[in-house]
């Protein structure tokens, strides 16, 4: 029975979900060493910020073909190790997105009316109405960094509290912001101008220490900063010295550089102004549930077999993209394991073209779709979706994207496949009819119209009388009977190429009786 863990606290919605298809054991609190050790029973992975999923426990995990993290951020996933495994990690990408707009617009209110301060001195007996003179947030300005799903949804509520509010994202087009009506600012203007700044944007090698000693030091003494993204992007001890001195008004933190926050962190020591609150940014019933759900049926397909919706190590190949050009990534894959077993391995470039409709489609997908066949033919099923860039690139494969959307020589378009290797370079081309079948539609620039079968012989020979028919009875003789057979050649008596499609696969002791055919200059036979 394929087996799933849940190593984090899940709601009950996904685990009522992925009990569909596998057995599922809720293991939480598992020391790195735990993991690592029971792993190898698991084909499935659900975790939340929780556990870390490092390169050793990919290593040990043999049988895992998915981690599903539920939340946003794979931070705590190695993901080139799950990708050169042939991992799919997934994430649900908007399940929590309003929950943690949510938690930072909460932390914006509470640090300017000081609600947690002045809960606990009431909580401690006082009555103590000077000291918690808060700001309105009304006509203040809003500095977000970040403008993508979370940044949006507390730019919208800012307005709507009547907030001015600008952002800085260098990947955000002026309309959008437009739309949003949010101006677009720079960095240091920002944090310059903004009563509140708050963060929305990843953690990366670009964002890490961002806001640091010198750029508090621009912020306005009254300003207020947030950070409910990701730790790390502020330098806490600058921050806390920070709050301490005055330099800025207050801060409010959900996320830390390590978590937990350390018990000797300098941002325990700050006692007034600033609001910690432990990674709570996504922790609503809602939130948690929508997470599970997406997360738990994106696993769930994987395992049966069908593509995930948002796999973060698949770029550009979503289920819809899957489902749109299912049969042209069949034809590229075909084509690509074709191609492999021509070119006879040691491929150094590959040029994919896109020709007439075809062009149309996306590139990525296809082109992955053909690396993964050509490797197949040498790593067979460790290939797939995931790692077939990763594997072409450490193998040496250069790859070319063409379109050609000029071309019209089917009403669909074709896909061409050519190869350079040491043993001369190779081409195929194909389309999808419109009932949906495959066609081989040249091989090495000669015309054909086959339909790919599992096992076909494939030659180049001299256009002569004779050979097709010592062709057809040697093979009689040895028992391999063929289904179809064509003929390709651009002029006659000139060079051709013969495409049999064959019951049998071909005995290696018929191929060099084949070779020895006067005429044949080249035999490849190939299995799809
Ligand atoms: N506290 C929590 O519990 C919690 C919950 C969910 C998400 N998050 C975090 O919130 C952050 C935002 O999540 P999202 O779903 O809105 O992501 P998103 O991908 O929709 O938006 C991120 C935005 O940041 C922008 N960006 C990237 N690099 C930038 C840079 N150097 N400067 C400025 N902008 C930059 C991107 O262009 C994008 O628009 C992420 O870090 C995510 O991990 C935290
Ligand atoms: O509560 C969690 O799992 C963290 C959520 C959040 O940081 C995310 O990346 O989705």
């Amino acid at each position: 029975m394929t087996k799933v863990l849940v190593s984090d606290p899940i709601d009950q919605a996904g685990i009522d979900i992925l009990s569909q298809v596998a057995q599922v054991d809720v293991r939480t609190g598992l020391s790195p060493e735990q993991l690592v050790a029971c792993i190898g029973e698991y084909e499935g992975l659900m975790i939340r910020s929780g556990t870390q999923v490092t390169a050793d426990v990919i290593e040990a995990a043999s049988h895992l073909r998915i981690i599903g993290r539920a939340g946003v951020g794979v931070d705590n996933v190695d993901v080139p190790a799950a990708t050169r495994r042939g991992v799919i990690v997934v994430n649900s990408p908007e399940g929590n997105t309003i929950a943690a707009a949510e938690h930072a617009l909460a932390l914006m209110l509470s640090l300017s009316r000081h609600v947690p301060h002045a809960h606990a001195s009431t909580m401690a007996g006082g009555w103590d109405r000077k000291t918690y003179v808060g700001n309105e947030l009304y006509k203040k300005t809003l500095g977000v960094v970040g403008l993508g799903k979370i940044g949006s949804h507390v730019a919208r509520v800012a307005r709507a509290l009547g907030m001015d509010v600008a952002a800085y994202d260098p990947f955000i087009s002026a309309e959008r912001a437009q739309m949003l009506q949010v101006r677009l600012l720079p960095l240091p203007q920002l944090f310059a101008e903004a009563d509140y700044v708050s963060l929305h944007l990843p953690r990366t090698p670009d964002t890490e220490n961002l806001v640091n000693a010198a750029l508090l030091a621009t912020m306005k003494p009254t300003a207020r900063l947030v950070n409910c993204a990701r730790g790390g992007i502020i330098d806490e001890q600058a921050l806390a010295d920070a709050v301490e001195n005055r330099v800025i008004a207050g801060a409010a933190l959900d996320v830390y550089a390590k978590e937990p926050l350390a018990a000797d962190s300098p941002l325990r020591l700050v006692k007034e102004r600033l609001i910690l609150t432990p990674h709570l940014g996504a922790s609503t019933e809602e939130a948690q549930e929508n997470v599970a759900i997406d997360v738990a049926e994106q696993i769930r397909d994987v395992l049966l077999g069908l593509p995930a919706r948002s796999a973060v190590n698949i770029p550009g190949l979503t289920a819809e993209v899957m489902e749109l050009l299912k049969p042209h990534l069949q034809l590229a894959e075909t084509l690509g394991l074709l191609l492999s077993q021509l070119a006879g391995g040691q491929i150094s470039e590959l040029e994919v073209r896109l020709q007439g409709e075809f062009a149309s489609h996306p590139a990525q997908p296809l082109v992955v779709a053909a690396l993964k066949g050509i490797l197949s033919a040498a790593l067979g099923d460790s290939i797939n979706y995931v790692n077939a860039t990763l594997e072409a690139k450490e193998r040496g494969i250069h790859v070319l994207e063409v379109k050609d959307d000029a071309s019209r020589d089917f009403a669909g378009g074709s896909l061409q496949l050519s190869s350079r290797s040491p043993r001369g370079n190779h081409s195929v081309t194909g389309a999808v009819f419109t009932d949906g079948e495959l066609r081989i539609t040249t091989i090495d620039e000669f015309p054909v119209n086959v339909t790919p079968s599992r096992h076909m012989l494939f030659t180049r020979h001299r256009d002569m009388p004779g050979i097709i028919g010592q062709l057809g009875s040697l093979l009689g003789e040895h028992n391999v009977n063929i289904a179809s057979m064509q003929v390709g050649r651009r002029i006659v008596r000139g060079d051709a190429v013969m495409v049999l499609s064959l019951d049998d696969p071909i005995p290696p002791s018929l191929l060099a009786v084949i070779h020895g055919i006067n005429g044949i200059q080249a035999a490849h036979p190939v299995t799809l």
